[in-house]
């Protein structure tokens, strides 16, 4: 485990005060990223609490993942203040804290489920003697101590991303920014993959951050954090999104708040379900760009945040 070095910016605390630092795992004030010559985050106020499990939601192309890069420090043009664990987003401290797990499997195909996490658990410090309890405790975490010994390009998708999941695991990470984990995995699986997220938020008292941008997905959150745009709509618990737009889904209460928030930006000119909606060009615009995007580097190290920070001067 790496030292805390004494020249790091921010201290354990930084300018929200001792109590406020120990409630939250991330605290953005007016956050942006551009990403090439485009805003994509505008603005962003939001904390992330400790010790529970947050859902990030919003259509696609909203911006989850460029957020969820700018909090592990992977993401280049970040303004304003973002703090993770008491400390400046990023910071060379925070990487063995923190756990990642990207949409696309970062695994390496020619290993074992078991060889992989062997693998990481040894770059990322875990002290040999903790080595086998750990990644045996990741393999079950993500039931897939049958299958440890087939190798990771004889799995389906649905297994890659548990391996993933499973890499970010090891370590006990105090912070799991998850991208998406339950696209693509039947319902069987995804109720026991919620199931954990709860279980490490009570048990180890993890805190999580998951993106999704399936609505029916929110009810299983603690607390909730609706985007469009690059923007928050809103942020509280599924609850109170309901309760504060009289809805009967959070999906509705989704539909409601980006009715409002049209309104207030255009005089409600346009109506969100109709086939003008900006979210539908948001959608459009990010299959564009998918479609000229750059490719990941498939042996990227999934718990290294830092190494394409920089590739998007533009
Ligand atoms: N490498 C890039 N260079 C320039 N723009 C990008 C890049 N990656 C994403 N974008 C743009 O940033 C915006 C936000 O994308 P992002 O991937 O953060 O959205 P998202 O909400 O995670 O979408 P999804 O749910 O489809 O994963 C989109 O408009 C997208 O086109």
């Amino acid at each position: 485990m790496n030292k805390i070095p004494d020249d790091e910016q921010g201290g354990g605390e930084g300018a929200l005060g001792p109590a406020a630092a120990g409630r939250e795992a991330v605290r953005a004030r007016d956050l942006g990223v551009v990403r090439g010559r485009t805003p994509v985050l505008k603005g962003l106020d939001f904390a992330v609490a400790r010790g529970s499990v947050t859902g990030l939601l919003g259509p696609s192309g909203c911006g989850k993942t460029t957020l969820m890069r700018a909090i592990v420090g992977a993401q280049a043009k970040v303004t304003g203040t973002l703090e993770v664990l008491g400390r400046p987003a990023g910071s060379p401290s925070l990487r063995h804290r923190l756990g990642y797990v990207t949409q696309a499997p970062s695994v390496y195909a020619d290993l074992t489920i078991r060889q992989n996490l062997a693998y990481y658990a040894a770059v990322l410090g875990v002290p040999r003697r903790e080595r086998e309890r750990q990644v045996d405790a990741a393999l079950a975490d993500v039931d897939l101590t049958s299958h440890a010994g087939s190798l990771v390009a004889n799995l389906s998708g649905g297994q890659r991303s548990r391996v993933s999941l499973a890499v970010a695991l090891l370590g006990t990470p105090e912070l799991l920014v998850l991208d998406e984990p339950t696209v693509g995995l039947d319902p069987v699986l995804r109720r026991s993959l919620w199931g954990l997220f709860h279980r490490l938020a009570a048990e180890r008292g993890a805190s999580l951050l998951i993106s999704s941008h399936v609505m029916d997905e929110a009810d299983r959150c603690q607390r909730l954090i609706l985007m469009r745009d690059g923007r928050i709509l809103a942020e509280g618990t599924p609850d109170e999104m309901r309760r504060r737009t009289g809805s009967e889904t959070v999906e509705d209460a989704f539909l409601r708040l980006v009715e409002e928030d049209t309104a207030r930006r255009d005089g409600g000119r346009e109506d969100p379900r109709n086939p003008g909606d900006p979210a539908d060009q948001e959608h459009r615009d990010h299959q564009n760009h998918q479609n000229h995007r750059e490719p990941e580097d498939p042996r990227r190290h999934p718990r290294d945040n830092r190494d394409n920070r920089d590739n998007e001067e533009g």
